[in-house]
């Protein structure tokens, strides 16, 4: 046979475990590196995966080198607003001044300002923006993400971002889930009847399954937006009209989001900076993933990070995401995420790297398609400037990815340039 492409050379091949659960306890901890490795791609997909020294006998129409770096599967980033208009830069002076988040909001301010800016924005605008974003994300690695909505905050625009999300799924290479956060915050107009409003949202989901606008559904679940009850009553209908939710929970105030998510049987709790023992013991005995989010901890100036080892050594399975949004995490840069959560979070490199492939897909009901590199597979192949794969999480804040391969094809490779 002759393969599409074979990346030999490789010095460390990480590998993290296919599962059909998302990896949790023991799991969680380990990872399998294979040294002077190679990968064999045909058609899009992963066709073997070997030794270096065998790959020599083999014939390919293209053969990359590795120069003995590291490769891993494409990154999932399981949680984004990736969708928005405007930005928040002027916020920043609030946030140095000390004004919390949920008192900007409540000054109308935060998610409202962005409301206010995807409202005016037009779909091509905003898909535009999304696509220039997708293109950074891209090169930092990821080849699969979800994007949200929940700028809208009204029929019109919730299914303007999620027309987007829509249009970005067919239209680059790179693999979108999405997902209908309706009840973001309680827009303006709401405000004497935030009911009328969650009513509105809940009003909205046939119509989201049946065009198939969204696979997920999530609300924010924090002191001065949405109820413990009333986030309990959207995650409900979400599933009573086929839509698995997912629930930004505890990420503030401890309200309990974290135990309401493993009760439903949501796909995700996310942020949990404020999750109880309870609700870390539910997220162990469940297979609900903890998707955590300390890129936005860091950006929101917080010295409290999610408990990390709390939620591991107990049995629970982690996720990391970027949280990419205008107002409290604005970075599309998954690796500095890796650094946050070795440094933070106090995970390993191992947890890390199962944190951002396997654990990352299975938080977006992508388990058995991303995340995980094994022949059948998409070819969905990272190759990195970096000398052992517990380097990215050591140097933080540059981009080491080198080459990203998605589904086969090679979709980014660090510019070519040199005048050094
Ligand atoms: O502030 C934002 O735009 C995104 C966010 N939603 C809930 N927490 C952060
Ligand atoms: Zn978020």
């Amino acid at each position: 046979m002759t393969y599409d492409t074979i990346i030999e050379n490789i010095g460390q091949f990480i590998l993290p475990k296919a599962a059909d659960h998302p990896l949790k306890g023991e799991d969680m901890k380990r990872l399998e590196i294979r040294e002077n490795a190679a990968i064999a791609t045909k058609n899009g997909k992963v066709e073997w995966i070997g030794t270096h020294v065998d790959a020599q006998r083999m014939e390919t129409e293209n053969r990359v080198d590795a120069e003995g770096k590291v490769v891993s599967p494409g990154l999932v980033d399981p949680h984004t607003h990736l969708v928005f208009g405007g930005s928040r830069e002027e916020e920043l002076a609030l946030k140095q001044a000390g004004v919390p988040y949920l008192e900007i909001l409540k000054r109308g301010g935060g998610i409202l300002s962005t409301v206010k800016a995807t409202r005016e924005a037009s779909e091509e605008t905003l898909f535009a923006k999304s696509k220039q974003s997708l293109k950074r994300i891209a090169s930092y690695g990821v080849t699969t993400l979800e994007a949200k909505s929940g700028y809208g905050l009204n029929r019109e625009t919730e299914l303007k971002q999620l027309r987007v999300v829509k249009r970005l799924k067919k239209t680059t290479v790179l693999d979108l889930v999405s997902t209908f956060l309706g009840p973001h915050a309680i827009p303006p107009e709401s405000k004497e009847d935030p009911e009328a409003f969650l009513q509105e949202m809940i009003a909205m989901l046939p119509h989201i399954k049946e065009e198939e606008l969204a696979e997920f559904t999530d609300v924010f679940c924090e002191t001065g937006v949405f109820t413990i009850d009333q986030a309990k009553r959207f995650m409900e209908a979400s599933m009573a009209n086929g839509l698995t939710p997912k629930i930004h929970a505890d990420e503030i105030d401890p309200l309990g989001g974290t135990e309401l998510a493993c009760q439903t049987g949501a796909i995700s709790a996310d942020h949990l900076v404020a999750a109880s023992d309870e609700g870390m013991t539910a997220l162990a005995l469940s297979d609900t993933v903890a998707v955590l989010l300390p890129g936005t901890t860091f950006y929101l100036g917080k010295d409290h990070y999610a408990n990390a080892r709390g939620m591991i050594d107990r049995g629970a399975s982690v996720a990391l995401a970027t949280d990419f949004n205008p107002g409290s995490c604005v970075t599309e840069n998954l690796q500095l995420v890796m650094s946050l959560a070795a440094l933070k979070l106090k995970m390993t490199p191992e947890e890390i790297w199962n944190a951002v492939t396997v654990n990352a897909a299975h938080a977006i009901g992508k388990g058995t398609s991303a995340g995980v590199l094994a022949p059948g597979r998409k070819a969905d192949i990272v190759v990195w400037d970096v000398p052992n794969y517990k380097y990215i999480p050591y140097h933080y804040g540059v981009n080491h990815a080198m080459l990203v391969m998605k589904a086969g094809e090679v979709i980014w490779k660090r510019g070519d340039a040199d005048v050094f």
